[in-house]
């Protein structure tokens, strides 16, 4: 490659800048599921830039954990609940860094019981 490090040099992968790569991403902030759709509404083929459980031989050994774990989650939680922000707030999506992970600022959310 274009790059020479010195053996045992330490490589981590910046996600964030990897999911947030303008040239790879139309619109990154905003919320666009069907982003990963094809044009048949079918999940599409894996966007190059995108490494959620990251690769290689570092790669996430609970993917195919948290996966399915997520989508039952979301989907009980979506199921029996509405979610909205307060009337008029629309989310804030801007990150509080911090080394390891980012998190999202607190914010109040409207939770109504579905049924
Ligand atoms: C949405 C949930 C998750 C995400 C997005 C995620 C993401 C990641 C990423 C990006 C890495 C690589 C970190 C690095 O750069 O070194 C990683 C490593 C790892 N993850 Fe996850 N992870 C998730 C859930 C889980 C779960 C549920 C487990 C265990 C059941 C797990 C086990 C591991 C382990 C053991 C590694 C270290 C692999 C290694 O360094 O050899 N992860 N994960």
């Amino acid at each position: 490659g274009e790059y020479k490090l010195p053996k045992g040099t330490p490589v981590v992968i910046n996600h964030w800048a990897l999911h947030h790569d303008p040239e790879a991403w139309n619109d990154v902030d905003a919320f666009i599921p069907e982003r990963f759709l094809d044009e048949d509404g079918k999940l599409g083929p894996k966007p190059k830039s995108y490494l959620p459980f990251s690769a290689g031989t570092r790669v996430c050994l609970g993917e195919f954990v948290a996966k399915p774990e997520l989508h039952l989650l979301f989907a009980c939680l979506m199921q029996r609940y509405t979610w909205s922000m307060e009337d008029g707030k629309t989310p804030d999506l801007a990150p509080i860094g911090s080394i390891f992970a980012m998190n999202p600022k607190e914010q109040d959310v409207v939770i109504k019981r579905r049924f």
